[in-house]
């Protein structure tokens, strides 16, 4: 037997490997050792039908998690198990990474190395024809043409045969694997080139201060030599003051006394101290006049450092700047590895309320924490109260551009009643949200571009109490949801042009006017219906007559709340039964999605129906989870970032452009008959 980690294998003699340990032994078996070492294979003996034996030497066998089932359609249950294996992988070296990568799928087959393995497959298996398929394929047999082949015949029933010429999805794969290990190579390198940024950074701010420290002496022993050249003047001026006076008296009573001798000796002793006087005048001077010599050169020294302090602030602002070019770049790739990946992109937003303190916690700009050091939640970003409309803005702009280019975009809030979604989407008209930014944005992009020629329509509609409605028009007429092809159409619908800012305006406007909004018991501006606009972005490219069709669906839904909270009742109540039931359809289309089925229930409320190409595969998508502070509101809060949390984990796929040489239909059907 042997132990690798918390798993037990088995030798099979037979097949001379390693098996995983056999389900039904464990619910019998007791594995006994004299000795565990942690990760390291180490000698067992099993004991069947044992009494369990105490002692920490005696481990049971746990489960082994890699284990698992499939039901095949004619096989039946089949057990599967994920084997920890090295595989052969074929790279090239690039000289600019000055790194090995792996060879992406269309460069391989240039391989003559390749092709003489693809060889025998091909001629063995004759209706195999696509190549990057069989070259997929042998990758996944570790280069083993037999493997392959054998693998092939293996699977090789009705039900999960592999359509020769269909499975291009290998070549995609291997592609995408190809893509998203490059990235993270790119990320690696960057966040190396980063951490010595940072480690250079560190250790110019260091000269800089000790520079810094050096001036502050150099200017401190500059005042002591000042001062000290003051003190040394005074003293001579007080010197020659005491000295005239006293010479003046000595003549005077030299004078006075006509004592020949005296008065000699009074000359005498005058010359004397008028030569004493010019000694020390002279040295006074001499030592002055080194004292400003030496003020100079630290002058010219103090010059010279504080020179060398601005250029070292520049190097540091240069490093700085580069530290933040590079941060943005590692963004950047982190969005588009995620692009890669089709995940849908949640963002958190917290209200802002000056009445409340608020509960939750923002480690970081990506993480929020319940209070009492419960759960942490992790996501694409985390907006604080503190965020702005513009900041909020700044993150989903680059998604929201992208359906100039012909992308299906989706932005949808979702929270509790009073959360702040309609704060985030539509925001007050001084300080705008998503909505009105998003058609700003884009009319700007569309008026940038000189050789397309771009035409943006509006639609907007509210899902009320299952019942679609028109906003753009003060009809009551309910419109219906019809299927054409990959499309959803709702036939009847009006569709607006926008040119400008004042017709951006207009559209919500009208809009807004004829939105249902109740009160509730909770917020007397609640509104209870779905709020979705519609926007159809068309280039026609006059250079290359190529015509691309982008949506941007947005969509404020109804407050998530419990009945019982909000004591609704009567039509209160039928419109929170409404809400509650496309919520949970919405839950339910992510839930299919995240784990993969098969058939994914869009159809069960008119919300995710109506949302089905914004969420269905080829569009980009991300959510704003807007929460409250309020620490009474925490379980509406805890179970909203649960289902951004559950929502993040969905992948849409790759998003893909609509790039066509003829128009498309727009949301009315208007080339389908659809009026
Ligand atoms: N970030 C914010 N800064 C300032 N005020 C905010 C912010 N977010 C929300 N508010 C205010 O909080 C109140 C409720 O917000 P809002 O109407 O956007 O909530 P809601 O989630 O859309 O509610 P409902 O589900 O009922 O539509 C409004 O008065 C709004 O102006």
């Amino acid at each position: 037997m042997y132990q690798s980690g918390r798993r037990f294998y088995l030798d099979s003699w037979q097949s001379r490997q390693w098996l995983p340990f056999p389900e039904k032994w464990k619910k019998q078996g007791i594995v006994t050792t004299d000795t565990i070492l942690a990760d390291r294979p180490v000698g067992f003996s099993l004991c069947m039908d044992q009494s369990p034996i105490k002692g920490a030497t005696m481990p049971r066998v746990t489960m082994d998690d890699r284990e698992g089932y499939i039901d095949h359609p004619t096989r039946g249950r089949l057990d599967t198990y994920i084997f920890e294996e090295k595989r052969n992988v074929h790279y090239y070296y690039d000289p600019g990474a000055k790194d090995w990568l792996q060879l992406p799928v269309s460069w391989e087959l240039r391989s003559d190395h390749v092709s003489k393995l693809m060889a025998p497959i091909e001629e063995t298996l004759t209706d195999w024809r696509d190549k990057h398929d069989i070259l997929a394929a042998l990758r996944a047999s570790n280069y083993n043409p037999q493997m392959c082949i054998d693998n092939y015949l293996a699977v090789g029933d009705k039900a999960g045969a592999p359509v020769p010429g269909h499975t291009d999805s290998f070549h995609l794969m291997g592609e995408m694997d190809h893509s998203i290990k490059d990235l993270n190579k790119t990320i690696d390198k960057l966040r190396r080139d980063l951490e010595e940024n940072s480690r250079q950074l560190q250790k110019e701010e260091k000269g800089r201060k000790s520079a810094e420290e050096q001036v502050r002496k150099l200017e401190d022993k500059v005042s002591s030599l000042e001062a000290e050249v003051k003190i040394s003047k005074a003293q001579h001026e007080a010197q020659l003051q005491q000295t005239v006076p006293l010479t003046k008296f000595l003549l005077q009573a030299a004078k006075s006394s006509f004592d020949p001798i005296l008065v000699k000796n009074l000359n005498t002793l005058m010359r004397l101290l008028h030569k004493d006087y010019i000694q020390l005048k002279m040295e006074a001077s001499k030592r002055f006049t080194e004292l400003q010599e030496f003020i100079k050169q630290l002058n010219v020294g103090m010059a010279n450092v504080s020179k060398g302090c601005s250029a070292l602030g520049k190097e540091v602002e240069s490093v700085g700047l580069l530290y933040r070019k590079e941060a943005m770049q590692r963004k950047l790739l982190y969005n588009k590895l995620q692009e890669l990946r089709g995940n849908i992109r949640v963002f958190t937003r917290c209200r802002f309320d000056d009445r409340t303190k608020c509960c939750l916690q923002f480690p970081s700009d990506q993480e929020v924490q319940v209070p009492g050091g419960r759960k942490l939640f992790k996501f694409d970003k985390v907006f604080s109260p503190k965020a702005t409309q513009e900041e909020v803005f700044e993150d989903t702009w680059p998604v929201i551009t992208s359906c100039v280019d012909g992308y299906n975009v989706c932005i949808l809030a979702y929270g509790q009643t009073s959360s702040g979604k309609t704060y985030t989407m539509q925001g007050p008209p001084t300080n705008p949200g998503v909505n009105i930014r998003s058609l700003k944005e884009l009319l700007k992009i569309c008026n940038e571009r000189d050789n397309i020629d771009y035409v943006i329509q509006v639609s907007m509609v509210e899902i009320y109490n299952e019942m679609i409605q028109d906003l753009l028009t003060s009809s009551t007429q309910i419109l219906e949801i019809r299927v054409s092809g990959n499309h959803i159409l709702l036939p009847g619908i009006k569709v607006m042009e926008v040119n400008s800012l004042d017709d951006i305006t207009k559209v919500f406007q009208v809009g807004s006017e004829n939105r249902k909004t109740a009160s509730t018991k909770m917020n007397s501006e609640s509104s209870r219906s779905h709020l979705i606009c519609m926007i159809t972005v068309k280039g026609h490219n006059r250079t290359s007559g190529a015509t691309t069709t982008g949506t941007l669906t947005l969509c404020d839904l109804a407050g998530s709340e419990r009945v019982g909270k909000t004591e609704a009742t009567g039509k209160r109540l039928v419109e929170a039964a409404a809400i509650n039931k496309s919520l949970s359809a919405l839950g339910q289309v992510f839930s299919a999605l995240r784990t993969g089925q098969m058939h994914i229930p869009y159809r069960n409320s008119k919300l995710t129906h109506l949302l089905q190409p914004s969420l269905g595969g080829d569009a980009k998508a991300c959510m704003f989870v807007t929460v409250s502070p309020d620490e009474s509101n925490l379980s509406e809060t805890i179970s909203s970032l649960e289902f951004g949390s559950n929502a993040r984990q969905v992948q849409l796929g790759q998003a893909k452009q609509n790039i066509q040489k003829k128009a498309p239909r727009t949301p009315g059907g208007d080339n389908d008959n659809g009026d």
